[in-house]
């Protein structure tokens, strides 16, 4: 399995040769390999690099169990990551050809189910605010190094400017890891999209100030009830929307929407090191007796979503309406 490295982006472009469960593991651990959809195509593919590693090292399926396992719980929070192992899992009894092509197939599905997603938004969209060249805020990274292919957030925003209806990105940079100016910046460049990076502080008066007309993130996990888990800071952005009348719109597959989790207080959120807040470059910019608090993600309630978009369909939580009318 080779992952291209996304802690270096975009200053360089590097690629991980994984051979073994816990090189992937700590691929996703460190994010190297991130964002959903794209953990949840990383969990198929890594049961079958179990698989292999079992076959090579000639361990007992308990123990290649155990290694899927830890594949599975590598980060708590994005669901896909166990979904996308448990989809495939049950094949393991029928071998390694037929593990290797439902991994495949997932990671097809998912280009599929993002470009479907991406035009279902679209359209609500340009019907809510008239044809015409459209302002977006985005938070976090869900492009197409979030997903297999397509991008979900950053899906929408693509499908907008291949109809020549988006105007202009307000990018929050999304700290600590910095995913919004490393990676949404620099896929935005690649496709000659009109954006500005903002720190996330500005987020709200961006909103406020009617900058943009919509606010569009990915997920992480959708609850039964609509509410959203996602990195952290989409609540705050969220809460500006709703004060000022403009729609908040989570662009997400239906693999990340989690019927079994009935509301967002049952989603457990990653607490990643504390030191990713105040170490930057190797350099401390806190006291040391300060310690950094660092959840990776926060929880939007359902009534301040305006819109989930999905392959299988829309949502619009905020009206009333839940991930499992589309059940
Ligand atoms: C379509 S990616 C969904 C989601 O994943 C990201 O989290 P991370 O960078 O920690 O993997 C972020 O929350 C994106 O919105």
């Amino acid at each position: 399995m080779v992952v291209l490295d996304q802690r270096v982006l975009p200053g360089a472009t590097e690629h991980l040769k994984i051979g073994e469960c816990a090189q992937l593991v700590e691929a996703i651990a460190t994010l190297a390999v991130r964002g959903a959809p794209a953990l949840g195509v990383a969990g198929a593919f890594g049961v079958v690099l179990a698989m292999d590693e079992a076959a090579r090292k000639g361990w007992t399926e308990a123990e290649r169990d155990a290694a899927i396992d830890g594949i599975r719980d590598a980060r708590p929070t994005a669901v896909n990551l166990a979904w996308g192992v448990e989809r495939v899992r049950p094949l393991v009894a029928a071998g390694r050809d037929a593990v290797l092509a439902a991994a495949r197939e997932l990671a097809e599905a998912d280009t599929a189910a993002n470009r479907e997603l991406s035009r279902l938004a679209a359209d609500w969209l340009l019907e809510r605010f008239g044809d015409r060249p459209l302002r977006a805020l985005t938070h976090c990274n869900a492009g197409v190094l979030a997903t297999s292919g397509w991008g979900t957030a950053l899906g929408v925003l693509r499908e907008l400017a291949a109809r020549d209806r988006l105007e202009h990105v307000h990018v929050d940079e999304t700290r600590p890891l910095l995913q919004g100016s490393r990676l949404t910046a620099y896929e935005l460049a690649q496709e000659g999209i009109a954006h500005s990076v903002q720190v996330d502080g500005a987020a709200a008066s961006t909103i406020v100030r009617g900058l943009v007309d919509f606010a569009v993130v990915g997920a992480d996990r959708i609850a039964a009830n609509g509410d959203v888990a996602n990195k952290v800071g989409t609540l705050g952005v969220a809460l500006a929307c709703h004060v000022s009348g403009l729609p908040l719109v989570v662009a997400a597959p239906w693999s990340t929407v989690d019927l079994e989790t009935a509301t967002g207080e049952d989603i457990e959120i990653e607490e990643r090191p504390g030191d990713e807040v105040v170490v930057i470059g190797g350099e401390r910019f806190a006291p040391e007796v300060s310690q950094g608090f660092n959840p990776a993600f926060d929880v939007t309630p359902a009534r301040f979503v305006s819109l989930i978009a999905t392959e299988r369909g829309l949502v619009e939580p905020s009206a009333g309406t839940r991930p499992t009318d589309l059940a």
